[in-house]
């Protein structure tokens, strides 16, 4: 195993996956900002939850450059590799919502497992004859270790333990990158994070689909009873994570990140609509009205918590926005971008993009 570790000295080009979704677009912006003289390609799908909307501001960057298309397409992506001849990957792309994984599971494993696949075999192919100073990193989640219950935390030694279609494929994508690692040398790191928010998520995932409905006096459908319980963390910190573990994580480990942050999901919803009427100038109480306890989620795991103390005492790293903080920016956000939301709800974005870049 190549053991070396990435040098921040020499200007590389870094793939990220996913750029245009809802983390991928915050650790895009970072890496673009912060590595003038790195070249950063975004490769994207633009699926209904990629949206180049979220990187404007970077968008003339002499630094950056997008690549429309999808992960799966073995001869795409063959081809990219060869153009550009990546030093790095940085894996984002992924369907990520578990609900849609009930719904559709094949489209996850295709894209989460063969998708991964494909980039593995594109960079095993460029690089095996000599790894050095190259990097997989693979981006995951703590759904991978399945359901604790009211006590415990997730470390990464947890013995992985998937419920759901997108748990178990990112589970599996997980394997792969390191079975490329034992099998053919490929130097790879894997993080698995806890639930993020904050600016530009898809209004499917918990917090701005609550915000959302909140803004439209639409009901907020609490899953059960509303006593399962999450780890949250900003996206933001999530993004300098992620830049950490890619310059000075070792290669072969697992990093968890989390918030040191749980809350029960009818705890933090009260909370939103105490925050979403103050901020509405709603007279307290009205928006609490609009829960609604609704079935179930097959499946639903119960509690998750990360340990991230490995993280911590490497590489230095804590979450740096509290909960209040956090949330308060992200409802502002969410506040000031309506357009944002109503664009994306009706998949305007898309169209226009799809048109742009051909589809
Ligand atoms: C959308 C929705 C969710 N929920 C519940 C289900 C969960 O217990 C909690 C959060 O749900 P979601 O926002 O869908 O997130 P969750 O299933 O925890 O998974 C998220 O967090 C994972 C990391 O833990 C990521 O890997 C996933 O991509 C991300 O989607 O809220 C509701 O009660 N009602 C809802 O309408």
């Amino acid at each position: 195993m190549n053991n070396s570790n990435i040098n921040k000295s020499i200007t590389k080009k870094i793939l990220i996956t996913g750029g245009a979704g809802f983390i991928g677009s915050h650790v895009v912006r970072y890496f673009v900002n912060t590595y003038p003289d790195d070249l950063i390609f975004n490769l994207d799908a633009l699926t209904y939850a990629g949206n180049l909307e979220n990187l404007k501001d970077i968008q003339d960057k002499s630094n950056y450059k997008f690549v429309k298309g999808d992960i799966t397409d073995e001869a795409f992506v063959n081809r990219l590799f060869i153009e550009y001849k990546f030093d790095s990957i940085i894996h984002l792309a992924a369907e990520s919502h578990v609900d849609r994984s009930i719904k559709d599971p094949l489209a996850f494993a295709k894209t989460n497992i063969l998708g991964t696949m494909v980039l593995l075999n594109a960079f095993k192919a460029l690089w095996q004859h000599s790894w050095e100073g190259k990097r997989f990193y693979h981006i995951s989640t703590d759904e991978v270790y399945g359901s604790l219950g009211a006590t415990g935390f997730f470390t990464e030694t947890t013995a992985y333990d998937p419920n759901s279609p997108y748990s178990a494929s990112k589970a599996s994508s997980d394997h792969f990158v390191r079975a490329y690692g034992e099998t053919f040398g490929m130097p790879y790191v894997i993080s698995n994070c806890s639930n993020n928010y904050g600016p530009n998520q898809f209004p499917e995932k918990l917090i701005p689909l609550f915000i959302n409905n909140i803004i439209n006096n639409k009901p907020l459908p609490v899953y059960g009873d509303g006593n399962y319980t999450r780890d949250w963390l900003y996206v933001m910190d999530h993004a300098v994570a992620i830049d950490l573990i890619y310059h000075e994580g070792k290669n072969g480990e697992t990093y968890n990140i989390g918030g040191f942050n749980e809350w029960k999901n009818i705890d933090l919803v009260k909370l939103l609509c105490k925050l979403m009427d103050k901020k509405l100038g709603r007279a307290k109480g009205t928006s609490e009205k609009l829960i609604t306890f609704v079935k179930d989620r097959p499946g639903h795991d119960l509690r998750y918590a990360i340990d991230a103390t490995k993280i911590n005492k490497e590489l230095g790293w804590k979450p740096s926005v509290t909960f209040e903080e956090g949330l308060d920016k992200a409802i502002d956000w969410y506040l000031e971008n309506e357009e944002w939301l109503t664009h994306v709800t009706s998949g305007e974005y898309q169209k226009y993009y799809n048109k742009q870049y051909g589809k």
